[in-house]
């Protein structure tokens, strides 16, 4: 369970972009979290991981405290913490199979790391996770050699090395044309049941929100301002999101004729 709790992340002297943040996620829930471009969904994701310190508050991972830790007790604790990126983060000139073996780094002594001499549990592990989501027979390719949704399957089977207790992603299907994005959420909603591995995804596809995640957390200038099911998440809800700032993004397949309505405002088509 990841509970954060009053958190707040200040940059130098400039206001908080996150302001006492509370949320919880339970079991295999997958969150999105949505809000207009710096609203604070990349801070957020980056203070649990620890990649971004975070001001005060509290973020527990199965009743960890994650704030407080440093140095080796850190490094452990950041292998609970699986990370899919926009980018994929991928490191070209290597295998998919190496790149995946990545997902093993913190948990290998240095010598097996230089050496890319993995266990064989992990070669075996990397394998069965590859299997899985479809890019097996694609062990021994450079990574580049990849298309992109081939790629996000690489990413999230490396995050899924680490045997994580929970699954970050920030945009992982901001890169990928629809019908590829589709199947990356599709994917992270099956791996979260099948793994019971909560996921939270910063996303700017409202409606692939409302379709592939079962709770969608909105944030507005570093709060949360609406926590709850997508049949919950009205048009009310996304003009206090995003009203005034910016619209986001259509569906990926719009109508050729919306209605006005929504065609000026860039709504999701199914917003009431
Ligand atoms: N390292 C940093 N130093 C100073 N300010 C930062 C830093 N990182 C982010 N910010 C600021 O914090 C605010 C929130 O940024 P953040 O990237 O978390 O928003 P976001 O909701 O993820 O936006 P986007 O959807 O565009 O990625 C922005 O005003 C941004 O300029």
């Amino acid at each position: 369970m990841l509970e954060i709790s009053k958190l707040v992340k200040r940059y130098g002297r400039d206001e908080p972009v996150l302001k006492e943040l509370d949320l919880t996620v339970e079991g295999s829930s997958v969150v999105s979290i949505v809000g207009a471009s710096g609203a604070g969904k990349s801070t957020m994701l980056r203070c649990i991981n620890r990649l971004v310190e975070p001001t005060s508050g509290s973020i527990r991972l199965n009743g960890t405290e994650l704030v407080a830790l440093k140095g080796a007790a850190l490094r452990r604790a950041r292998r609970k913490i699986g990370m899919v990126f926009q980018g994929f983060n991928l490191i070209d000139r290597l295998t998919v199979m190496e790149n995946v073996l990545a997902g093993r780094l913190g948990y290998v002594n240095l010598y097996q790391a230089i050496s890319r001499r993995y266990p064989r549990e992990d070669i075996e592990r990397a394998f069965t996770l590859m299997e899985r989501v479809g890019i097996a027979h694609y062990a021994n390719k450079r990574a580049d050699a990849l298309s992109g949704g081939e790629r996000q399957r690489v990413g999230v089977v490396r995050a899924l090395m680490q045997e994580p207790e929970v699954l970050l992603a920030d945009e992982p299907t901001a890169s990928l044309d629809p019908r590829t994005s589709e199947q990356i959420m599709i994917l992270l909603q099956s791996l979260a049941s099948e793994l019971s591995l909560p996921v939270l995804i910063n996303i700017h596809n409202v409606a692939q929100a409302r379709t592939y995640t079962e709770r969608i957390v909105g944030l507005r200038h570093g709060k949360m301002i609406f926590d709850g099911a997508p049949d919950d998440f009205t048009r009310d809800a996304l003009d206090a999101i995003y009203g005034g700032i910016e619209s986001p993004e259509e569906e990926p397949v719009a109508p050729a004729n919306p209605p006005p309505a929504q065609r000026d405002r860039g709504l999701p088509h199914d917003a009431t």
